[in-house]
């Protein structure tokens, strides 16, 4: 008999015992964690925590040294992102030179599941000229376009790199209360990676705190702060706690 565990397609992310060495040294190890279905996930931890190493194993950009990742059931292939997964990296890259129009029809010939009037929708939305150039649009209008872009894929799993690092605090709030309410409407399993946990306070039902390459912390927020503690307490808690056990 195969004891080998089925992977479960219904999961949006599934890892067990996953690790990822570069040479410099392991940049995650044994991890191990569920990301369930319509949930907003924060993914949070400071820098080099291994968050964007976290997301390119999910995306099968990176392969895995030690352990396994299921994405709705399958192993990424890496040659390709699975189809139900739209990912927008740190640097959202966009085509410079492009109009937005132009950006959203490059979407279009490039993924089969696209869905032109969603997409228009959302830039519609985001009150962004259609025929502006990328290269002229401000950062949040950027990223309302590289999230356009994203969702007009209609994925079930978003992955989103630190969107919005380089927003001012107004433009982020903005952003975030589109891409959530887009994300609760369609039933979209959001992961915002930040290493900042405040900007995601109230916002994320689920958290993935990682802290030099290892989960600390990870699962349903509501049960994390039961007490009521602040996310953000809680993180730092576990952090101090963690770097104590270190020093012992
Ligand atoms: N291509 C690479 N080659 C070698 N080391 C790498 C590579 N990418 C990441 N690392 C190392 O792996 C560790 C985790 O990096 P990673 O970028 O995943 O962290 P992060 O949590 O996303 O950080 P940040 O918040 O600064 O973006 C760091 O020590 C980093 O230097």
């Amino acid at each position: 008999m195969n004891s080998r565990r089925q992977p479960d397609q219904a999961l949006p992310v599934s890892a067990e015992g996953l690790g990822k060495k570069y040479r410099r040294g392991w940049a995650l190890r044994e991890t191990s964690l569920v990301i369930p279905r319509n949930r907003i996930v924060a993914l949070v931890g400071p820098n080099g925590a291994g968050k964007s190493t976290l997301m390119g194993l999910i995306t099968g950009l990176l392969r895995p040294t030690t352990g396994e990742i299921t994405v709705f059931g399958d192993r990424p292939t890496g040659k390709g992102l699975h189809p139900a997964v739209s990912y927008l990296a740190q640097q959202k890259p966009l085509y410079q030179q492009f109009t937005v129009t132009e950006t959203l029809m490059f979407g279009a010939r490039t993924n089969p599941t696209w869905d032109q009037r969603y997409a228009e929708y959302l830039i519609e939305q985001a009150a962004v000229p259609v025929d502006a150039r990328v290269a002229t649009l401000s950062g949040g209008q950027r990223t309302r376009v590289a999230l356009a872009l994203a969702l007009g894929k209609r994925p079930n799993l978003l992955l989103l790199d630190e969107p919005l690092a380089d927003l001012d605090p107004l433009a982020r709030e903005t952003v975030l209360r589109a891409l959530i309410t887009e994300a609760r409407t369609q039933g979209i399993t959001v992961v915002l990676s930040s290493h900042v946990l405040a900007e995601l306070e109230g916002v994320c039902d689920h958290l993935v705190l990682l802290h030099k390459g290892r989960v600390l912390l990870a699962g349903d927020v509501g049960r994390l702060s039961a007490d009521g503690t602040p996310l953000g307490e809680l993180a730092l808690n576990r952090m101090r706690q963690a770097a104590q056990e270190e020093a012992a």
